[in-house]
């Protein structure tokens, strides 16, 4: 039997625990320290097991998976240093930074257990274990940075038991990590936030700011909802990567500005369409990269006019497909339709529906 503890049953924890709960010979068990916390994921059906006791959960547990905001991973790494862990347990976190905590589990002994940071690279702005989903990680990549020193077995059992999340596994050395990090994830934050507030300050003079804003401002500034805890801390812990990003940024727009200034049409399209084509580079698939703002994922049978019947009844109620894409079909599992909505309202409505239809609704 294999025994995985994971300390943070939020949002990514919380995915990570039901893409391996119910698999066989996988035991999970959630810590938190409230009660009422460790009650909620037993009622919810996340974990096996849940406690308040951080050395019972780690003690007897085969990986460890630290899922906490950034700002408390190294307290917890510490914690876990001082515990009896089983001979080759592996420790790993899902922090959206890894070089301080890659440092800060160095400077650790863990006896016989072993570390190894990881990154899944998808989430939403949304937190909590009501969050959670067994399709989260499908599709995205998860990086995982171990050093020079983690022996290639144990790095492979890792990703043995990650292949369970169905993710593309990627190995990038930590500092590596957090400039694309910083890049790809922690600067559009900064970004959305920013258009945001700047956009708010205009609206309180005026509020048809906020009720003409359309699919182009809601598209950019959905990110701008993350939770303010968890983004300050990634921030913070990654400031000097972002703050050379934003430097860089600055240049960006400046370009517009002079670009703007000289009334420079061909250079301007010409900014669209080299960004546009890079864009459409992008592989759809790649969830981690780009996915919609309003998804939900229906496991579908394998019934011939199965996926008609379920626009049909969508169709019926008046509720707005933005998107529909199949995921793989594989034998062992029945397919995954993931349907896009313009709208939370949509959203919601499409999984009142379809759940009382008697379909396998996730998100
Ligand atoms: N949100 C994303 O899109 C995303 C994606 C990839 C990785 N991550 C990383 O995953 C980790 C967890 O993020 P999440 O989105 O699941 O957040 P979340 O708020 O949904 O979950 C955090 C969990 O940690 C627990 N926790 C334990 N100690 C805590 C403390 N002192 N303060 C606050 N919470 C505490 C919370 O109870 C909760 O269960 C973070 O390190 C984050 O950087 C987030
Ligand atoms: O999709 C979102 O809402 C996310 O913010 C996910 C996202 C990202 O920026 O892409 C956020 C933080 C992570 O560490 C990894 C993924």
């Amino acid at each position: 039997m294999t025994t995985v503890a994971i300390f943070g049953v939020g949002l990514i924890g919380g995915s990570i625990a039901l893409c391996l709960k119910g698999k066989p010979g996988i035991t999970v068990i959630g810590h938190s320290n409230r009660p009422s916390q460790v009650e909620k994921y037993l009622q919810r059906g996340v974990v096996d097991y849940a406690t308040t006791s951080m050395q019972e959960a780690a003690e007897q547990a085969d990986f460890i998976f630290v899922c906490v905001p950034v700002g408390n991973l190294e307290e917890y790494i510490e914690k876990l240093a001082a515990f009896q862990l089983k001979p080759g347990c592996i420790i790993t976190d899902a922090g959206s930074t890894k070089a301080s905590v890659a440092a800060c589990a160095k400077s650790l002994d863990f006896g016989q257990a072993y570390f190894i940071g990881g990154h899944p690279m998808a989430g939403s702005e949304r937190t909590g274990v009501e969050a959670a989903s067994s399709h989260l990680y499908e599709n995205a990549f998860y990086v995982l940075t171990p050093d020079e020193e983690t022996p290639e077995t144990v790095v492979e059992r890792l990703v043995d038991l990650l292949s369970h999340t169905k993710a593309n596994i990627v190995r990038v050395n930590a500092k590596e990590h957090d400039e694309i990090a910083g890049a790809i994830s922690h600067l559009p934050h900064i970004i959305a936030v920013s258009l945001v507030n700047q956009i708010r300050g205009y609206n309180e003079q005026n509020d048809l700011y906020e009720s003409l804003a359309a699919g182009g401002f809601r598209d950019i500034t959905r990110i701008a909802s993350g939770d303010p805890t968890l983004w300050r801390d990634i921030l913070i812990n990654n400031r000097h990567v972002v703050l050379k990003l934003l430097h860089d940024w600055s240049n960006e727009t400046n370009k517009f500005v002079q670009m703007l200034e000289n009334a420079d049409g061909d250079a301007i399209a010409g900014a669209f369409e080299t960004a546009g084509n890079f864009r459409s580079k992008m592989p759809e698939r790649r969830k981690g990269m780009i996915h919609s703002a309003f998804d939900c994922y229906v496991d579908i049978p394998d019934h011939p006019g199965i996926i008609g019947k379920i626009t049909s009844e969508l169709g019926n109620s008046l509720i707005n497909l933005s998107n529909i894409h199949i995921i793989e079909s594989r034998e062992d599992v029945p397919g995954i339709l993931r349907l896009s909505f313009r709208s939370q309202e949509y959203l919601d409505q499409a999984v009142i529906l379809l759940t009382a239809k008697g379909y396998d609704v996730h998100l």
